[in-house]
């Protein structure tokens, strides 16, 4: 049985990287919850109710469920076999930051991915520093985009070099109305994946417009 678990949380990305002209805005919300709890329904099902993208290796997935990075891999290659989109989440806990692994870490979790995925086409990268998901406590935009920087390289050095180019990296973790808008100024960071700011409309708007005017200043 396969199952890719659903989440709550609404991800707002575009692509700048290919066409600096053409703006790509896309709202994906999940309609089922309980993120970290066993809910988890089959790609058969997530297709039947017009579902097009999928949240895999999210923090609670890993560090709740228990889903290592060879099952996260292996739930992404099928579903990218059946057609879905996927979210490709990576991102350190708070001591292996203090322990200068973040790079290690996400870069094991991306290798996961690209040893087994059939192709790039229909995956986006979200960083999300574990301590910094409904934290409160967000990432600098440098220590974003550092890393953000950290795995376009990844993708040239062990992918392609279009690949890297064209894949978009989102950032999420406790991005909201007052932040959005440093975080979205820094050049390898695409756009956001939002949890809890999600559910209030006037912020969410503004986390959408951040993204939205980056790129119409760019
Ligand atoms: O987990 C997240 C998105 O998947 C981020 O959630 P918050 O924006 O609430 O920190």
């Amino acid at each position: 049985m396969h199952f890719i678990s659903l989440s709550a949380t609404t991800s707002i990305d575009f692509m700048g990287k290919l066409t600096q002209k053409y703006l790509f805005l896309s709202l994906i919300v999940f309609c089922l919850l309980y993120d970290s709890s066993d809910s988890s329904c089959s790609v058969e099902q997530l297709k039947d109710i017009g579902c097009k993208w999928v949240i895999l290796g999210h923090s609670e997935r890993r560090h709740v469920i228990g889903e290592d990075d060879q099952f996260i891999g292996k739930k992404a290659a099928f579903a990218l076999n059946e057609g879905l989109g996927v979210i490709a989440c990576i991102g350190e806990l708070l001591e292996e930051r203090e322990a200068g692994k973040t790079f290690d870490v996400c870069f094991q979790q991306l290798k996961a991915f690209a040893d087994v995925v059939p192709s790039w086409d229909n995956i986006v990268i979200a960083y999300e520093p574990v301590w910094a998901i409904g934290t409160g406590k967000v990432a600098t935009p440098q220590q974003a985009q550092e890393v953000h920087v950290a795995v376009r390289d990844w993708l040239k050095k062990n992918v392609s070099e279009e690949v890297a180019s064209k894949t978009r990296i989102i950032y999420g973790g406790s991005v909201n109305g007052s932040n959005c808008g440093e975080l979205a100024k820094e050049e390898d960071i695409d756009g956001f994946l939002v949890g809890g700011a999600s559910l209030k409309g006037p912020e969410f708007a503004t986390i959408v417009n951040s993204v939205t005017t980056k790129k119409v200043a760019a």
